[in-house]
């Protein structure tokens, strides 16, 4: 099939190269210049495993191009795929902005029946507030389909071309045929409903995980003051198949581009039809909180932060991407900045990216774990990339003023630590190394 991506941001990138990879012949569309001349190049914008392999065989190929000419793409295309964003605004609603000119700009350019599929999240109601746009501006026919996207930054092309399920919004049974061919060779499960509920199965499915999320780190935070383990409740609590063990990792809770957005939008969407949705005001307000995890176990370690040096692992909101919107580390860098701490920062790829958003005097930028715990009085594990829990702590520890750890992922096991002669904070288990031992008093 001839398809049109309009946006080459994580999910019209991936999902460009994946119909690619199946044979489809797909043009990308951005308005940024520098994105589209980087992609000809086979240099991809965003940090993501296998992409740029993809991207160069697909463009050799010749099933692949990247322009920023949309007239054109939309004129050699059958079906047009929109994956730009969708913002929170400052109420927390999703900002409509970019898809909305991008749909102006396709209605001026076609020339003929197409199908319009909306990847891009968006609220409910609003493929039928664009199919109505496009309508006042075009008299050729159209379609909209709601495809809502489900991969994970890091993981995003294992996610495209192996995803648990694939959902389908239409209002018209004679586009599903041509929906099932192109999605058939990802996946047999393809769920297809009306345009509406496909809408709202994007933002509950976002809202329920991150709903588990905010529910174990709550629960982490019960298990500290009791003395239980959280790594051994989630694991208990997994077993439990209507349950399930995914999204059970206790930590400083979730960032990143969409549970922040989505969960404030999905209030909002519920907010319009005047239902408070105080579930997940709950969910949002305590993940808020989790972050600050790291400065009380600081405070209560170090007792006093300003004129403290402070290593920081982690910048980005989770590993494998140097995404770092709406990471914790902005937050609690901000803070310790404020109060006067001193900072040396690493992350294995998100340095560059970080340092633009925030810099300061008081922050040295370290070329690996080591030199960045070297001197410090306290090491503050923020993300959990994998090469953090293959550090030699000891070798570590024996660098540093102060031999304090705090394990914002909970990386390191009991083992790890009784070995290293750290003082060891984590979320949600018992204190290791801590001296004298501190039980919680229950009764
Ligand atoms: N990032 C993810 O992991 C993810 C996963 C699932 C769904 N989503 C949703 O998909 C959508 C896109 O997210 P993203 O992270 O890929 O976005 P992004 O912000 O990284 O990229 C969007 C791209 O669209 C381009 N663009 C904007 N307006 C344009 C126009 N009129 N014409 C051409 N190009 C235009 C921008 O230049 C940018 O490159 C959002 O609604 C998001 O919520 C994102
Ligand atoms: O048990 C867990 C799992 C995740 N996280 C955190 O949650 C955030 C989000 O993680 P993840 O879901 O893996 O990353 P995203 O790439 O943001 O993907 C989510 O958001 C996308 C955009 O909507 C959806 O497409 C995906 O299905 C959805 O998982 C990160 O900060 C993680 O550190 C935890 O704290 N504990």
């Amino acid at each position: 099939m001839k398809l049109a991506v309009i946006g080459t941001g994580y999910v019209g990138l991936v999902s460009g190269v994946c119909f690619a990879e199946k044979g489809n012949h797909v043009i990308c569309v951005d308005s940024d210049v520098d994105k589209i001349n980087r992609l000809n190049q086979y240099e991809s914008p965003i940090y993501e495993p296998k992409i740029e392999a993809f991207i160069e065989r697909n463009l050799k190929a010749e099933r692949l191009e990247f322009t920023t000419d949309m007239s054109d793409a939309i004129r050699r295309s059958d079906i047009v795929i929109l994956a730009v964003g969708t913002p929170s605004m400052d109420n927390g609603a999703a900002d409509l902005s970019y898809i909305k000119a991008a749909v102006k700009e396709i209605a001026a350019a076609m020339d003929g029946y197409k199908i319009i599929l909306t990847k891009s999240t968006v609220p409910v109601g609003t493929n039928e507030m664009l199919a109505k746009l496009v309508a006042s501006l075009t008299d050729h026919p159209f379609d909209f389909v709601s495809a809502p996207e489900f991969l994970r930054e890091g993981t995003a092309i294992d996610d495209t071309l192996h995803p648990d399920r694939i959902v389908i919004g239409l209002d018209k049974n004679e586009l599903a045929a041509t929906m099932i061919a192109l999605h058939l060779s990802f996946s047999e499960q393809i769920f297809i409903t009306d345009i509406r509920s496909a809408e709202m199965i994007k933002y509950a499915s976002n809202a329920f995980l991150a709903t588990k999320i905010s529910f174990i780190n709550e629960i982490a935070n019960i298990c500290e003051k009791v003395g239980a383990d959280v790594m051994e409740v989630s694991k208990g609590m997994g077993l439990d198949r209507r349950i399930g063990s995914s999204f059970l990792q206790a930590g400083i809770g979730y960032g990143g581009s969409c549970f922040p957005k989505d969960t404030k939008a999905l209030i909002q969407i519920a907010g319009n039809v005047n239902y408070e949705f105080k579930l997940l005001q709950s969910v949002v307000e305590v993940n808020k909180g989790q972050r600050f995890q790291i400065i009380s176990k600081l405070r209560e370690s170090l007792h006093q932060l300003k004129g403290a040096t402070i290593g920081i692992w982690g910048l980005s909101f989770k590993p494998n991407t140097d995404d770092i919107r709406d990471a914790p580390s902005l937050e609690i860098i901000e803070l310790l900045v404020r109060e006067g701490a001193k900072l040396k920062l690493y992350d294995p790829i998100a340095m560059d990216k970080f340092k633009k958003v925030l810099d300061h005097p008081s922050i040295k930028w370290c070329k690996d774990a080591y030199a960045a715990a070297e001197g410090c009085d306290a090491v503050c594990l923020l993300t959990d990339w994998s090469e953090f829990s293959q550090i030699n702590l000891p070798r570590m520890a024996a660098t540093m003023q102060n031999r304090i750890l705090i394990d914002g992922r909970n990386v390191f096991s009991k083992d790890q630590i009784e070995s290293s002669g750290l003082e060891y904070y984590s979320i949600g288990r018992p204190l290791i190394n801590q001296y004298p031992p501190k039980t919680a008093n229950v009764m």
